[in-house]
């Protein structure tokens, strides 16, 4: 049965996350040296296909009776045997280098169909009631995300992220993208409990690093700071975020970010601010691509909410239809930002 302090819940992802991150990893290896066929899927999805399936593997053996909101479908590979056979042998591959770390994830998946079934058993709709995981299996192609709620609550929350320095030092003085190189002693993996705190460690392909507590920085003059947001304008209204920035005084220039680092990144002091500004009217936000980076920052000190200074709603099924964008700073100055955010808007 699954413990009340969400230590087992905590343990297991994070050691999923590293597994998953061993079958991403290959596969943009595997892509840069040009053997896998781009005709027939694009190295992303055989890497999300894979993960989600790994991850949902590894969640089920040790809590078979929680539901699963992930973000991809079997459907095309079940219509292409194909790209089923490239993510049934990567998937295969992707061990823990810690056997202890395997059997506690239950070890390999069956066959090639079952992976299918697993991949599948991440359509859950979600809700406010029970134990329910959020999994983004790849995030703005390079990031990973998963988060435990309860009764709509997020109580647990880990984001890998492969392309960050562990020493924060380093983060945030150049844009990172989906192109970011991959280099060898790189990434961090972010973790949070409901009222433990927020803390980082080195991704690693094993047994689990130790973990350091990590705070948000204190902004005591909002034009010192810093703010991400997405690499993709798409995503994100980047002359939205120009304005807002002018209003309080940042001069600073944004530093831009795939997937939820820019949580990560923000939870530990490296950036002070994320601003994600809706785009489309109509476009709505994932759970999988913000439960986790919501429990990290807030448990580093911050505020999460959309762009009317509403905290973000997990419990209305797979996508956050209460909300419009997100807002995430320190405490003191989040209402500040927000006051901002809807002079701006609010003036289109
Ligand atoms: N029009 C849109 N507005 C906001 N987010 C969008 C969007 N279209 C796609 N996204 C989401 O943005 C995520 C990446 O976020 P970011 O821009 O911060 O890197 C994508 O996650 P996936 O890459 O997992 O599909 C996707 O879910
Ligand atoms: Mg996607
Ligand atoms: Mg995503
Ligand atoms: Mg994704």
């Amino acid at each position: 049965m699954a413990s009340s302090d969400y230590s087992k819940e905590l343990h297991i992802a994070l050691l999923a996350v590293q597994r998953a991150s061993i079958l991403t990893k290959s596969v943009f290896h595997s892509h840069a040296k040009g053997t896998l066929d781009k005709a027939d899927a694009s190295p992303v999805t055989i890497g999300d296909f894979g993960a989600q399936a790994l991850i949902i593997s590894a969640l089920q053996h040790n809590f078979p009776d929680d539901e699963i909101v992930a973000e991809e479908e079997a459907k095309d590979l079940r219509e292409k045997s194909k790209v089923k056979q490239t993510v049934w042998d990567l998937v295969q591959k992707a061990k823990l280098d810690d056997a202890s770390g395997e059997k506690e994830l239950g070890g390999a998946i069956e066959s090639a169909d079952s992976m299918l079934d697993i991949i599948d058993k991440g359509d859950s709709k979600g809700g406010s009631k029970g134990r329910i995981w959020a999994i983004d299996p790849i995030d703005g192609t390079k990031g990973f995300l998963r988060a435990l709620m309860v009764d709509g609550d997020v109580k647990v929350g880990v984001l890998g992220c492969p392309n960050l320095p562990v020493d924060d030092s380093e983060a945030l003085t150049e844009n990172i993208g989906a192109d970011a190189s991959d280099a060898e002693g790189k990434g961090v993996l972010f973790s949070a409990v409901l009222g433990k705190g927020a803390a980082s460690r080195s991704l690693g392909s094993g047994a689990l690093a130790k973990e350091s507590k990590i705070a948000m920085k204190a902004v005591t003059n909002i034009s010192d700071a810093t703010f991400c947001e997405s690499v993709e304008a798409g995503h994100s209204s980047q002359g939205d975020a120009a304005n807002i920035a002018k209003k309080l005084g940042i001069t600073k220039p944004s530093v831009r970010m795939d997937s939820q680092a820019k949580y990560g990144s923000i939870a530990r002091g490296a950036g002070d601010l994320y601003l994600r500004l809706p785009v489309k009217k109509d476009y709505v936000e994932k759970i999988w691509d913000h439960a986790a980076g919501d429990l990290i920052v807030r448990e580093a000190g911050g505020q999460v909410t959309d762009v009317e200074g509403k905290r973000l709603d997990f419990t209305v099924g797979r996508t956050l239809q209460n909300n419009k964008g997100v807002i995430a700073a320190p405490k003191d100055v989040h209402g500040r930002v927000i006051e901002v955010v809807r002079e701006v808007l609010g003036s289109k």
